[in-house]
């Protein structure tokens, strides 16, 4: 049998987890055809180990017919590729869900998607349960919101962060708003929110706070979906990121698999 041909944009963190899934024979139905970054000697070096084709662009990448990309790079790139990516007749799985904050951007991916009969696959991320969020959404005018708990370090050098939450003693909360404003102040944390938005109530309507808690590693987000008479509370602790490289993994087997999760 043919195997799915599978690129990968993004050379760093969650791209490497995702590459080394491949080659641990975690994807034995994938060929894993080349991997696009912007640091030549970066991407070169992660090529080499997985004996793909190092891409300097995505149109390098196209060429190579991959059936599926996984994006795992930065809201820029899926602003940039999304549509040309679905144009080709290529399917997108997508990290940093953030760009789709955006609603007439959102709108216009859905439309290419359609098209030209590709789809766009929201990885769960560092969060999940977007299935039962969805559910309960559906059956009801829903209200729904993530409460995301950092430790201060993790806010630094962004718009939320102060001085005093490094010796801050008690939790304090640094953010309230929705969705778009929350990926607007922090582009690369809260995916997570944007995912979790559009699983319900969508960017506008889902309430976003963050808490900055001292001496916290990790992050901890609860996403809570809730009508009259059911309500779904999917809570995640992760001390790394690393659950969001594995996410896009469990979407590419779920893809292939007999059973789907
Ligand atoms: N949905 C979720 O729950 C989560 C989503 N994320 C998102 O996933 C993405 C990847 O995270 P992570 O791996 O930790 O980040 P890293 O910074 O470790 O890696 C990102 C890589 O992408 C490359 N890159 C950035 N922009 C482009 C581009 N336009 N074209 C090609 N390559 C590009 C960078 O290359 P170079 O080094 O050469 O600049 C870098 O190597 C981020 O956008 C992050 O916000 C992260 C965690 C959770
Ligand atoms: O890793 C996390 O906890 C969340 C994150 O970065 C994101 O949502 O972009």
């Amino acid at each position: 049998m043919n195997k799915l041909r599978l690129g990968i944009i993004g050379n760093g963190y969650l791209g490497e987890i995702i590459a080394g899934a491949w080659r641990d024979g975690l994807l034995p139905e994938y060929e894993l055809v080349g991997i696009v970054g912007r640091t030549k000697e970066k991407t070169d070096a992660l090529t080499k180990e997985m004996g793909c084709s190092s891409c300097a662009g995505i149109d390098d990448l196209l060429e190579l017919k991959p059936d599926y990309i996984a994006e795992a790079a930065s809201g820029d790139s899926v602003r940039d590729m999304a549509e040309k990516i679905l144009a080709n007749g290529c399917n997108l799985i997508v990290l940093s869900i953030g760009a789709f904050a955006d609603k007439e951007f959102y709108e216009k991916v859905k439309a290419t998607a359609v098209k030209h009969n590709t789809k766009v696959y929201i990885a769960s991320g560092a969060v999940g349960g977007f299935d039962v969020l969805r559910t309960v959404s559906l059956m009801g005018e829903a209200t729904a919101g993530i409460e995301t708990r950092k430790g201060p370090e993790s806010l630094m050098y962004t718009p939320l962060f102060e001085e005093h939450l490094m010796t801050d003693e008690e939790s304090t909360m640094v953010f309230d708003g929705n969705a778009i404003e929350a990926i607007g102040l922090l582009p690369t944390k809260v995916n997570v929110a944007v995912a979790s938005s559009l699983a319900t109530v969508g960017p506008d309507k889902t309430r976003v706070n963050i808490h900055s808690v001292p001496g916290m590693i990790g992050d901890d987000h609860k996403i809570t979906a809730e009508i009259e008479g059911v309500k779904a509370v999917v809570d995640i602790y992760s001390s790394t990121s690393a659950i969001a490289g594995w996410s896009v993994v469990a979407v590419l087997q779920n893809i292939v698999s007999p059973i789907v999760f």
